[in-house]
């Protein structure tokens, strides 16, 4: 197959920038050209704005000079490419994008009338100092909670450790990142709802509270709530039982910036959602900043609500994926340095290559490690961290066998473990057993030759292939991408 124009454009963009920008901005585009126009496609609004601000010139260049006068006009649009032979759509500009208003009776009956007492929303600055240390680092629930005056009683606090500054960034979490960041400057904005999502412990609800402790650093006068959703419900059942319920919606709906997470346990509470659903729109039309997050993509949510699950889907949504291995790296010297503990890149390495599941696993085994030197004032080996570790590794080497991944990788597929093992080549078991080698090989400590003899006798360079494919896949189709990340979340959760 020649060569596109964009592919031509894409190899010149790839030696230009450095990879991460160039994984997480460029190569995601899908291209189309037509009519002396190329067409663009970005998974989302928030790429599609982030390449036109900054990459969009570079492009045109690009462009001009692989083309000269034939360069073709370049348009973004939301969306995928269209398959050979598909018609197109003319492409959109950004704010034809945005959400439609929200109609009256959408919005729900309250209005700002309604009486109800005053209640006060957190302000960061005037919480304590966060103990940002990994002894404390998921300080979260035990943070004094904030009095809130008349007869409802909120906790709403954020954590002053979890900011942009000791958030550290990594391919699997830039574009989330980057993403919170525009948030936080201009709450309210291009991005509202922010949705993020992703597996547990991986960084959701430290990017929430950054944001909203940069929306107070630049605006101090800001009033930010922040509260899991199990609190909104305890909240609501305590005021409809309190007959406060129009205090409830006055104080939810008075908060430049309303911060929910872990939404999913919203789960089956048909009156919250309703309540939600409501203090949602009144929100964003009222140009109040909303974010949420969950442990999944809106529309995997079950027993949520259509409307609301398709409300989330109006501004940007996000995934937050499992940091690889150099962001687990720097991710452990950053918590060491946070506990003024020396770490040597050696031993970070070690117990970076160890624990693979999630940030918060990885910080439990650090705080483990440094707790177990500090008693025995031995210095932090990869023997001695073996040796701290020793049943924390135990564990995820039961959890995580060969059989367990080809078992749920041939349930995800709806194929047998048999087919896996087999000598089978078309497509459709191909792929699978591909990514079950891949997960073998990052989830156990298993050989190539011992993963291979387990896939049907095979040889260790058939493996070495797939994980080279699979982490191929990965960046190049989307789909792969989010299997191998529900594989992850499965297999180590
Ligand atoms: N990129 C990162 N840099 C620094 N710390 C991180 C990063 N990602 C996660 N962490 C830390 O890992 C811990 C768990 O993160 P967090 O609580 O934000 O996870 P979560 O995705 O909200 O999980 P859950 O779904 O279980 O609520 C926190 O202490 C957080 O500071």
């Amino acid at each position: 197959m020649p060569q596109t124009i964009w592919h031509q454009c894409l190899e010149v963009l790839r030696d230009e920038f450095p990879a991460q920008q160039f994984n997480t901005w460029l190569r995601p585009l899908q291209s189309d050209q037509r009519d002396g126009q190329l067409m663009l496609f970005a998974p989302n609004r928030f790429v599609m704005d982030w390449v036109n601000e900054k990459y969009l010139r570079r492009i045109e260049e690009v462009l001009k000079d692989l083309e000269g006068g034939q360069a073709p006009r370049v348009h973004m649009k939301v969306g995928s490419a269209p398959k050979a032979g598909e018609p197109v759509a003319r492409s959109q500009p950004a704010a034809a994008q945005t959400p439609a208003p929200v109609s009256d009776e959408e919005a729900g009956s309250v209005t700002e009338e309604e009486a109800g007492v005053a209640a006060t929303v957190v302000e960061p600055k005037t919480q304590p100092q966060a103990q940002a240390s990994v002894a404390r680092a998921r300080s979260d629930n035990e943070r004094r909670p904030v009095q809130v005056e008349g007869d409802i009683k909120h906790q709403s606090f954020l954590n002053e450790g979890f900011t942009f500054e000791t958030f550290v960034e990594g391919k699997s979490n830039q574009l989330a990142r980057a993403a919170s960041m525009q948030v936080a400057e201009n709450p309210g904005g291009a991005y509202n709802p922010l949705f993020l999502y992703g597996g547990v412990g991986l960084g959701k609800t430290h990017l929430m509270h950054a944001i909203g402790n940069e929306i107070v650093r630049r605006n101090p006068g800001a009033k930010v709530a922040y509260l899991r959703s199990e609190r909104f419900v305890a909240d609501m059942v305590k005021a409809l039982q309190l007959n406060a319920i129009n205090e409830f919606k006055r104080y939810y709906r008075s908060v430049d910036a309303l911060l929910i997470d872990d939404i999913q346990f919203f789960a089956r509470k048909e009156r919250s959602q309703e309540e939600f659903f409501h203090t949602f729109n009144a929100l964003l039309e009222g140009g109040q900043q909303v974010i949420v997050t969950c442990d999944r993509f809106p529309k995997e949510i079950v027993d949520m609500e259509e409307r609301l699950k398709s409300r989330f889907g109006w501004g940007l949504t996000v995934m937050v994926e499992p940091p690889e291995l150099e962001t687990r790296v720097a991710i452990l010297m950053k918590k060491a340095e946070q506990a003024n503990v020396r770490l040597s890149s050696e031993a970070a390495f070690f117990i970076a290559q160890k624990i693979r599941s999630n940030v918060r696993e990885l910080e439990g085994a650090l705080r483990l490690v440094i707790a177990n030197a500090h008693f025995t004032g031995s210095e932090i080996t990869p023997p001695f961290i073996r040796e701290s570790l020793k049943d924390l590794l135990a564990l995820h080497e039961k959890q995580v066998s060969i059989d367990n991944i080809q078992r749920t990788v041939a349930e995800y597929y709806k194929i047998k473990v048999a087919d896996l093992l087999s000598k089978r080549r078309t497509r459709t078991v191909t792929r699978p057993r591909q990514v079950a080698m891949s997960l073998a090989k990052e989830l156990t400590n298993h050989s190539l030759p011992e993963i291979g003899e387990a896939f049907g006798g095979r040889d260790h360079t058939t493996v070495l292939h797939a994980c080279k494919k699979i982490v191929e896949l990965q960046e190049s189709d989307p789909n792969i991408r989010e299997d191998y990340q529900n594989f992850m979340r499965l297999l180590t959760t």
